[in-house]
């Protein structure tokens, strides 16, 4: 599924209908029966619509839905927010065609009177979609104070009045949906948060943009979901021996850290990798390999107080490796500095760097653009800050670009974690990643993340592949343990490690 910006959204309806000659009523016809036949499906106990529209085509979509929705058999209501006279083009056709066939319609700028709550009855928000600009102006700004206050269901069309579609800040009104049916394809908000909170439900329907269409467009930012990890996850064939599903080194830990090297180790060998082989500073690797039975280790020399140490010299066994993967709980001394200069001058493999190992990158940029081999970087908003000089809050506001930006200047694979993890490559493409859940919102997630990301790299199809199926992978185990009862308070990281066989089981399955 793609993800576009409004700008994106205006030119594949622009090259459907004045290139491809589809009718502009056409298009806002069949979005506005897709919309309209999902809402009916979603409320199978619901009879009356009332929907509130704007003079756009956000409003037209709202007219096909209403008389669409009165041919099932329900009550329908459209306040239009706007003067009649004021609407042109497909909205006009299709505001016209809902009077025609007598349908209830009340003009003009008031909002409605508020009714008293009744069964069955859903509120439709088709004031405004991607043509937003800015803060909302008046009487949208109070009918979505008024629809925030209804408790009868609302439901968006394509995007909750008042949120933007691209990049920008929330502004300070916006309707709260309890659930948003997206139309073609989702913009970049539908995943951006806090404006996603607003969304609700998300349901995207197809509304037949013609694939040549989409060819036309040229745009590299799409979802990762589980039909997307399901094709690209590849079957393990009954000859391989471990050699075939990857070698990799993992470089964590410290005396006083030994939980997260134990957690990546365990979550990496759940992901599928042949061989791991984990290298934690001496004193911690009883510890670690006390819960990491299935790996082998490589002690490292460490300090006093069991912290790397001294690793200008150390023979690291890179060599014989497919895939390496360092920075959990290393700490951040000059020890860490060394070691990340070395792995990224040293290693002929793809490197993953995540959390202490990527405390000195912006010291090692030179040696970052000199990489010739891939680089995987899996910062949260706090750790990109520190890479790019902007805040989390800036970071967030403007994750796709952010990435995008960062990912092409070092030529490296950037997965910026959170809500809606994105993936980008060095060529710039993004992944945005559908699965995930709040639970994860805590310590020990993120080394979980690094184990798999190591894994499943080294099983591809592609190093792209493997990266973005860690990202859905690591999100599913969440979902499913929070499914089968797991409390996300008590969620942890070791219980991300038992439900891991479980959500790959499930991708697997879908390939059935
Ligand atoms: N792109 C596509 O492929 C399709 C899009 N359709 C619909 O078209 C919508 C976009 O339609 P439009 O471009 O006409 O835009 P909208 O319907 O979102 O709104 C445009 C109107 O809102 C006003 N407006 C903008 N910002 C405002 C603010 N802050 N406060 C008050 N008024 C404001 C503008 O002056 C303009 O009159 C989509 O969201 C979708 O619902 C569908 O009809 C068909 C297919
Ligand atoms: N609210 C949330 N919703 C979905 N995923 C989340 C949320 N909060 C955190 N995550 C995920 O959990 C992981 C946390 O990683 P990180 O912050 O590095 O944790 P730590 O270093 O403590 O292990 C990331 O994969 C992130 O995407
Ligand atoms: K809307």
């Amino acid at each position: 599924m793609q993800v576009v910006t409004s700008k994106e959204m205006q030119q594949l309806d622009q090259y459907t209908i004045e290139t491809l000659g589809m009718k502009e009523e056409l298009l806002m016809e069949n979005a506005g029966r897709a919309a309209a036949g999902d809402i009916y499906d979603m409320y199978p106990e619901a009879h009356t619509a009332v929907i509130f529209a704007g003079k756009g085509n956000n409003g037209g979509d709202g007219f096909v839905i209403g008389r669409t929705l009165s041919s099932l058999g329900w009550n329908v209501y459209v306040y239009l927010l706007a003067e009649e006279d004021a609407l042109s083009g497909g909205a006009l056709y299709h505001k016209d065609l809902y009077r025609a066939c007598g349908l209830p319609l009340t003009a003009g700028t008031g909002v409605p009177e508020p009714e008293s709550p009744e069964e069955g009855i859903i509120y439709i928000d088709a004031m405004l979609g991607t043509g937003i600009h800015g803060e909302l102006k008046e009487p949208f700004y109070s009918a979505a104070k008024w629809l925030n206050s209804v408790t009868a269901p609302v439901v968006a069309v394509d995007i909750p009045t008042g949120v933007p579609a691209n990049e920008e800040e929330l502004p300070g009104m916006a309707v709260n949906a309890d659930a948003t049916v997206i139309l073609e394809a989702p913009t970049l908000s539908t995943y951006l948060y806090p404006a996603s909170h607003y969304y609700g439900e998300i349901r995207i329907v197809p509304i037949g943009v013609p694939r040549a269409s989409w060819n036309a467009l040229d745009q590299k930012r799409q979802t990762w979901d589980l039909t997307d990890a399901a094709k690209s996850l590849p079957e393990r064939t009954q000859e391989s021996h471990k050699g075939d599903n990857g070698k990799g080194l993992l470089i964590a830990g410290a005396y006083n850290m030994p939980g997260a090297p134990a957690i990546a180790s365990n979550a990496c060998l759940h992901a599928g990798i042949g061989l791991l082989t984990t290298s934690v500073p001496a004193s911690a690797l009883s510890a670690v390999a006390s819960h990491v039975l299935e790996a082998t280790y490589f002690p490292l020399p460490e300090t006093e107080d069991g912290q790397v140490a001294d690793l200008q010299e150390t023979p690291f066994p890179w060599d014989g490796m497919d895939g390496v993967a360092a920075g959990s709980g290393l700490g951040r001394t000059e020890s860490t500095r060394v070691l990340t200069k070395r792995l990224l001058t040293e290693t002929q493999t793809p490197l993953v760097l995540d959390a202490d190992g990527l405390y000195f990158l912006p010291e090692l940029e030179a040696e970052m653009a000199n990489r010739e081999h891939p680089l995987i970087l899996t910062p949260h908003p706090g750790e990109m800050g520190r890479l790019t000089g902007l805040s989390p809050k800036e970071i967030n506001a403007e994750r796709f670009t952010v990435s995008r930006e960062y990912a092409r200047k070092f030529s490296c694979y950037l997965v910026l974690k959170g809500p809606n993890t994105i993936i980008t490559t060095p060529e710039g493409r993004q992944y945005v990643s559908t699965s995930g859940s709040s639970a994860l919102a805590k310590g020990g997630s993120g080394d979980a993340l690094t184990g798999i990301v190591l894994a499943m790299m080294l099983q591809g199809p592609t190093l792209e592949e493997g990266v973005c199926n860690a990202v859905y992978a690591h999100g599913l185990a969440a979902e499913i343990a929070i499914r089968e009862g797991i409390s996300d308070y008590s969620f942890t990281a070791s219980n991300l490690i038992d439900y891991l066989p479980k959500a790959l089981a499930f991708i697997q399955a879908q390939k059935k």
